[in-house]
């Protein structure tokens, strides 16, 4: 008898020392082989509201320094607030490039070099503006005990997907952080194309 491999497992927690304080990381698999994490800090009850943020993966914004985009700054943000609250979760997902996969967003990077907003450069290599999937997160808030979430985000996608899940999304905590020269066309075109709640007056 053959028994069918789940799309996603939970594998392992350690404790995870930061610069904004003691995490706990979490780490969890997809049947594709292609990994996450979570990190949790502080303790909660089933049915607290608790702080969330669902981070992609960006090596260049988050581990790199890159202004070109406002990523690394949010990720910090995101951690800060959780601390400075007592408790909460950052969902960090391993789909880098909106999906694309680094080397893509490198490509796609180039194309917006010449002129091309986000959205054009990764239509003209063929893909959708934004292919991410946040199923897995049912699995990583359901493991810690999560049922009701602030979110903090500007991307109502996330928000839609999280109810999807059936994850009760109380509030949406803006985390307008990070806007640089290099990065407001980037956040405009976001504000545009992708419907992020950035306020326009950011743009003028
Ligand atoms: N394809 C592509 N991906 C980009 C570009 N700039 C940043 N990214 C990726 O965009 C994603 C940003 O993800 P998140 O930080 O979760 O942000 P978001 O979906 O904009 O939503 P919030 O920050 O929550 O408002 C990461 O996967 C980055 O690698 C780009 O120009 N092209």
């Amino acid at each position: 008898m053959t028994t069918k491999q789940p799309k996603y497992e939970y594998v392992s927690s350690a404790r995870l020392p930061t610069r904004f304080g003691d995490f706990t990381i979490h780490g969890f698999v997809e049947a594709s082989g292609q990994e996450h994490v979570a990190l949790s800090y502080g303790q909660w009850q089933p049915e607290d509201v608790v702080p969330i943020r669902i981070h992609s993966e960006c090596l260049t914004g988050d581990a790199l320094f890159s202004t070109r985009c406002d990523c690394g700054f949010q990720l910090e943000k995101a951690l800060q607030n959780i601390v400075d609250k007592g408790c909460g979760v950052l969902l960090y997902l391993r789909q880098e490039g909106r999906g694309i996969g680094l080397l893509n967003k490198i490509r796609a990077y180039n194309l917006q070099d010449t002129g091309m907003d986000t959205v054009e450069a990764n239509e003209h290599l063929g893909f959708d503006a934004d292919l991410r999937s946040y199923d897995i997160c049912k699995l990583m808030l359901d493991t810690l005990n999560v049922n009701q979430v602030e979110l903090m985000t500007n991307n109502p996608r996330k928000m839609q997907a999280l109810e999807q899940l059936g994850i009760n999304v109380t509030a949406r905590k803006p985390i307008d952080h990070g806007l640089t020269k290099d990065n407001k066309h980037y956040l405009k075109t976001k504000t545009e194309k992708l419907g992020h709640a950035f306020d326009p007056h950011l743009f003028k």
